[in-house]
C-alpha cells in the first residue's frame, strides 16, 4: 500500500524543510511539495515534525544477568521503543567461553524471532580470542552481518575479558571491517573495592556507586583507546558516564584515532543521589557504570553538541524492583545491573535537548538515530529520510506536554527511573519499513514484523555507492 506523509517538517542530521513524502512497498520513494497519487493512503501529519526512526545501538532483550533475567523480552521491549520512537535495535548477543560463537548467535535469533515488532541486529560479545574464534569469527560477520564485537572491561569473574582478548579483537576488527565496543571501567579494581565495601559491612546500594569512581572508567577507557591506536583500529565506547572518560575520548580524537563514544539519557538526566534512596529503592538505580555526581551531566550534553560523543543509545537492561532488584537487600552487588530507558531514550533527547537548547533538532536527529546508522553499517537504508531508504518514519508532536511514569509505560517493568519527569513532545505515529507500529499512539504492530539486519562493515558509509534510478521510474 502506497501511502504519502503530508505537511510534516521533515527533519534529517542536514536539513529541516517542509515537504511530503511518498511511500511505496516500505520504501521512500519519493520527497516533495503537494505530492499526489490516488492510490495512496494520505497520512496527515499537520503541525508535526517527520523524524526519521531511533535506532537504538544498545539494547539487553531477554538477556540473563545477575541469577535472572530481564524483565522485558523482545516482544514487550521492541513495542516500548516503537511507543518512544524508536525504529532499530541493535541487541548484545552473549556468549560463553569455549562454546561455539555459532551456538550463541542462534540462541539470540531464537530469542527475537516471531517476537519483534520492529527491526533489530545484534552485537557479538567476544571472551577470548581462541583459535576456534579465529576460525570462526570471520564467517560469522560475512554470513550473519554482525559488524561490531563487545568487550567488556568489567564484570571480573562474569562477563569480563582480558587486555589480550581486547587487542586481539581489535587486530581482528581492524582486518574483517568491524567495530569494537568496549564497556569501559577497571573490573579487577573495582572487585578489590566491592570485597573491601562488604568486608567494612557497607552493603547499601549506593556503594555501587562508591566503589566504582570515575577515575577508573576514565583509566579503562584511555587504556582501550591506546590499545586501538596500537592496533590501528577502532573503538566505540558504550555507555559513558563521566568528564573522566570524555577526556580520553576527546584525547583520542584529536589525535586523529577512530575513538568514538555514546552516553544514555540516565547519565544525562541523573545522579549519584538516587541510589541513596530510602527503603532500598536506590537499587531502582543500579546499572553499571553508576550514575555520577551532577555536574558530569554538562559535560556530557557539551560533548553531544561537540562532536566528541557521537551517540545515545538506552542501555535498556530492565528488572523489576520486586523479586529482581530486591535479589541484593543486604549485599549491593547482587542487585541487578540495569535500568528500563528503551521507551524514553527518544523523548528524554528531544524534550531535555532541543526543547530546552542544548541540542540543534538536526544534531538530535544524528546522536538518537543517524550516527548509529553510519557507525554500525546500516546507512543509508537506517537512519535518514531519503529516497531509497526504508520508511522507518516518526511523527512527533512537539507541542504534546506529559509525564513520564510506569503508570503509563509500555516496557514490563514495575517502575521507572524517570518517574514524575515533565517532558514536551510525544512520538504520535510510527511506521516501519512503510507500515504503522504505532498509529495515534495505539499499537497496532505485529509480533514477527521486525526484520534481521544483516549490518554493512564499518566504514562502508562512508564510501556508499550512487544509486540507480530505474528508467521511468522515481526510484
Ligand atoms: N549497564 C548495566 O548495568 N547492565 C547491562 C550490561 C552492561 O551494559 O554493562
Ligand atoms: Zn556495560
Ligand atoms: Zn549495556
Amino acid at each position: 500500500m502506497r501511502k504519502i506523509i503530508k505537511n510534516g517538517t521533515i527533519v534529517t542530521a542536514a536539513d529541516t524543510y517542509f515537504g511530503d513524502i511518498l511511500i511505496d512497498d516500505g520504501i521512500i520513494v519519493m520527497i516533495g511539495v503537494d505530492l499526489e497519487d490516488d492510490e495512496a493512503e494520505i497520512v496527515d501529519a499537520s503541525g508535526c515534525y517527520v523524524f526519521p526512526g531511533g535506532i537504538d545501538p544498545h539494547t539487553h532483550l531477554d538477556m540473563p544477568f545477575g541469577g535472572t533475567v530481564t524483565a522485558d523480552d523482545f516482544e514487550s521491549g521492541t513495542i516500548a521503543a516503537a511507543y518512544g520512537g524508536t525504529t532499530t535495535v541493535i541487541d548484545f548477543c552473549l556468549t560463553s567461553k569455549g562454546a561455539p560463537l555459532a551456538k550463541a548467535v542462534e540462541t539470540w535469533h531464537n530469542k527475537s524471532k516471531g517476537l519483534a515488532v520492529i527491526d533489530y541486529g545484534f552485537h557479538l560479545m567476544v571472551s577470548e580470542v581462541t583459535d576456534d574464534v579465529l576460525h570462526e569469527l570471520p564467517q560469522i560477520i560475512e554470513e550473519e552481518g554482525i559488524t561490531s564485537l563487545k568487550v567488556f572491561m568489567a564484570y571480573k569473574n562474569v562477563l569480563q575479558a582480558d587486555d589480550g582478548t581486547l587487542y586481539k579483537t581489535l587486530l581482528m576488527a581492524k582486518e574483517q571491517g568491524a567495530l569494537v565496543m568496549v564497556h569501559a571501567e577497571n573490573g579487577d579494581v573495582i572487585d578489590f573495592l566491592v570485597r573491601k565495601a562488604l568486608e567494612e559491612g557497607n552493603t547499601d546500594p549506593i556503594y555501587h556507586a562508591l566503589t566504582r569512581p570515575a577515575i577508573l572508567e576514565g583509566e579503562a577507557t584511555g587504556r582501550a583507546a591506546d590499545l586501538t591506536e596500537l592496533a590501528d583500529s577502532q573503538l566505540y565506547v558504550v555507555h559513558v558516564t563521566c568528564a573522566e572518560a570524555v577526556w580520553k575520548i576527546a584525547e583520542a580524537r584529536n589525535k586523529g584515532l577512530r575513538v568514538f563514544g555514546e552516553t544514555c539519557p540516565q547519565y544525562l538526566m541523573l545522579d549519584q543521589s538516587s541510589l541513596e534512596k530510602p527503603d532500598f529503592e536506590g537499587a531502582k538505580y543500579v546499572w553499571s557504570p553508576p550514575l555520577r555526581e551532577q555536574w558530569n551531566q554538562d559535560v556530557l550534553w557539551d560533548s553531544l553538541r561537540n562532536g566528541q560523543l557521537q551517540t545515545v543509545g538506552s542501555d535498556q537492561c530492565s528488572f523489576n524492583f520486586k523479586g529482581q532488584k530486591e535479589l541484593g537487600l543486604g549485599d549491593f552487588s547482587k542487585i541487578p545491573n540495569g535500568g528500563p530507558m528503551i521507551e524514553d531514550r527518544f523523548s528524554i533527547l528531544y524534550s531535555e535537548g532541543v526543547h530546552k537548547g542544548r541540542l540543534s533538532i538536526n544534531k538530535f536527529v544524528d546522536v538518537i538515530s543517524t550516527a548509529s546508522a553510519k557507525l554500525f553499517g546500516l546507512f543509508p537504508q537506517k537512519g535518514t529520510i531519503a529516497i531509497g531508504s526504508d520508511a522507518d518514519i516518526v511523527i512527533f508532536d512537539p507541542s504534546v506536554e506529559r509525564t513520564i511514569s510506569a503508570a503509563t509505560h509500555h516496557m514490563k517493568v514495575d517502575y521507572n527511573a524517570f518517574e514524575g519527569m515533565q517532558v514536551t513532545g510525544e512520538p504520535i505515529s510510527v511506521l516501519s519499513r512503510g507500515e504503522f507500529v504505532i498509529r495515534d499512539r495505539e499499537f497496532v504492530g505485529k509480533p514477527g514484523y521486525g526484520q534481521y539486519l544483516h549490518r554493512g562493515r564499518f566504514g562502508e558509509a562512508d564510501k556508499p555507492a550512487v544509486k540507480k534510478l530505474p528508467i521511468g521510474g522515481a526510484y
